[in-house]
């Protein structure tokens, strides 16, 4: 302990609603252990730029209720060259940073790794994403707070389907995992979900819909993951129509909104958590891995499991839509 006096931290991927509660976590924690925070601004290709500023404790405040990142988000081509990450830690040389937290998904891990194999810089990551699709915590930052926004969405939209008999199909994100589909099909009690996870059989949905969607005297709920293979809530809904002409369908693809706004308390503290745990596991020699939380508990997975391994879906909760959507 004691080596490390100068973090950086960046946020990377997609943003996700927590992002900022866990910039604040980390700068504080880390000031707490007296070492310098810094902020590097718009993820890898930020650090490329050299976009580095100290982060001290009141540049922090008042961000924990905020959504999307103080600190910008970027997909960076640069740094999947060889070339662009010797930039990156020839810029983080420059600024004396001698260890790295990143905030992203599985592929801001990845780049995090050849970063940490290249050129010996310790990082740590949190998961940061809405799609909760990490190996190795049973919950990513913002997969809460999406999920809440899209179940306030299908509520509202139930209003309306209700009114009119209509099926809707309503199309969440998720380009490749159906986490937050299953979700927030059980939470809003719809009729059937689809996932990229599991192939989609249309004669089955259309089966399981003629059982259970009466045109006359009811309305319906489709949930599909936006990475759904059989092409998207669009898609469905066009094949599930020619089948069935006398159906009143309607579609409504809830999007970006997924990504924004205040994060939910969970997700304050899980992100408030995992800052902390990020610095304790930097000032404990640690170095390539995930900070995560597996019933409850703070886990330290290593880089290489979390990018290898993919986390399933639970058949449990698969197997409770259809078993709550029977009428
Ligand atoms: N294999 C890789 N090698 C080097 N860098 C990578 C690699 N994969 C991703 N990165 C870097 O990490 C950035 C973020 O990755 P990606 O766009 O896959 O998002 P993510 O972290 O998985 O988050 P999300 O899926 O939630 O958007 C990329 O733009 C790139 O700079
Ligand atoms: O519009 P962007 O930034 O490319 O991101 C879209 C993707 O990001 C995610 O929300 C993950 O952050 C995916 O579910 C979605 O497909
Ligand atoms: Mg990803």
């Amino acid at each position: 302990m004691g080596k490390i006096k100068r973090i950086g931290v960046l946020t990377s991927g997609g943003d996700a609603p927590g992002m900022n509660a866990a910039i604040r976590a980390v700068v504080r924690s880390a000031i707490f252990y007296g070492c310098e925070a810094y902020g590097i601004y718009g993820g890898y290709q930020g650090l490329i730029n050299g976009d580095i500023k100290r982060l001290r404790s009141q540049d922090v405040s008042n961000i924990i209720q905020r959504g999307g990142t103080i600190l910008k988000s970027a997909r960076s081509t640069e740094f999947r060259t060889e070339e662009g990450r010797a930039k990156a830690a020839a810029k983080l040389a420059e600024h004396k940073i001698d260890a790295l937290v990143v905030i992203g998904g599985d592929g801001s891990f990845s780049g995090a790794r050849l970063l940490i194999q290249e050129h010996d810089i310790p990082v740590v990551g949190i998961p940061g994403t809405i799609d909760n699709d990490l190996y190795g915590t049973d919950s990513t930052i913002g997969y809460d707070t999406a999920v809440n926004t899209a179940v306030e969405a299908v509520d509202k939209i139930k209003d309306t389907a209700s009114a009119h008999n209509r099926l809707f199909f309503v199309e969440v994100m998720g380009r490749d995992a159906g986490f937050i589909a299953l979700r927030v099909a059980i939470a809003t009690g719809a009729e059937a979900v689809l996932v990229p996870e599991i192939d989609t059989d249309i004669t089955d949905l259309e089966h399981f819909l003629e059982k259970d969607y009466d045109p006359k005297q009811s309305s319906g709920i489709v949930i599909v993951a936006e990475g759904d293979k059989a092409g998207g809530a669009y898609n469905v809904a066009q094949k599930v129509g020619e089948a069935h002409p006398e159906y009143d369908i309607r579609v409504s693809v809830l999007g970006h909104m997924q990504r924004g706004g205040s994060p939910s308390a969970f997700d304050r503290v899980l992100a408030s958590q995992l800052g902390v745990a990020a610095v304790d596991a930097l000032m404990d020699d640690q170095k390539s891995i995930m900070v995560g939380i597996m019933n409850k508990e703070i886990v330290h997975v290593p880089f290489n499991k979390t990018i290898k391994n993919s986390k399933g879906l639970n058949p449990e909760l698969l197997n409770l839509v259809k078993i709550l959507s029977n009428r």
